[in-house]
């Protein structure tokens, strides 16, 4: 049976990195993505955006939408004080068997809880099933069509707080103009963008941050 890209990026992180060592399996996949294969992480330029504004919440609860391979997730748990979690939301079971398996590479896999499912049904279940309260930090990854009506229904199911940090990659390319016209013109949520690059390739992208002012 052939591999996916999915399984030639793992084995190479598998073959390349160090076990338990968070940076040198974010390291191996873009070595990988930028030299082999073309992957949609959100690489290291984004990466750095992501970075600094996990560090500026230093959230307590922390939800990925779109967890793919597992590296913005890795990227995000790395930075996680003692006894934070991240909850990342993953819709394809393969892409979702990959990320397991990265998780627990990196040594990562005791603070991050990947939930298999659709977030439409997912979101809705995050109070009673799992445990949340409110979400600190929200990094928005998945179809780029559902970050508007998941930010509307993470509202509607009281997940946001005065002060929770959404963070949405490629509001440039592949481009989410819905969420862009809704953040922005909500009076709401305080925006800021972060001009950057696609992931491994020279094309403009950039981040989104909305704030929620309760
Ligand atoms: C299949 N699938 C499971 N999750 C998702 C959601 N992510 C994306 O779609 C996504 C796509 C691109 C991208 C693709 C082609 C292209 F030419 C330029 C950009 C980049 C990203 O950073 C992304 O996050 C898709
Ligand atoms: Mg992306």
């Amino acid at each position: 049976m052939n591999q996916t890209k999915e399984q030639r990026i793992l084995n190479f992180v598998l073959q390349n990195a160090v076990r338990g060592d968070p940076c040198s399996v974010l390291d191996a996949i873009d070595k990988y993505c930028s030299e082999k294969e073309w992957a949609m992480n959100v690489g290291n330029e984004k990466g750095v955006i992501l970075d600094k504004t996990v560090e500026e919440v230093s959230p307590s609860v922390a939800l990925e939408l779109g967890t793919y391979c597992g590296y913005s997730g890795v990227r995000i748990a790395r930075l996680l004080k003692a006894g934070a979690r991240l909850l990342t939301v993953e819709f394809n079971p393969e892409f979702a068997a990959i990320a397991k398996q990265m998780f627990e590479f990196a040594g990562v896999q005791d603070k991050v809880r990947l939930l298999e499912g659709p977030s439409e049904e997912i979101i809705p279940q995050l109070k009673k099933k799992y445990e949340v309260d409110t979400l600190d930090f929200v990094f928005l990854d998945h179809w780029k069509d559902r970050y508007a009506p998941d930010t509307i229904l993470l509202q509607e199911c009281n997940l946001l707080r005065k002060g929770s940090v959404l963070l949405a990659d490629n509001v440039i390319i592949p481009g989410t103009p819905e969420f862009l016209n809704y953040v922005r013109n909500n009076s709401h949520f305080q925006c800021t963008n972060y001009p950057s690059h696609l992931e491994y390739m020279k094309a403009a992208d950039a981040m989104e941050k909305a704030v929620f002012l309760g």
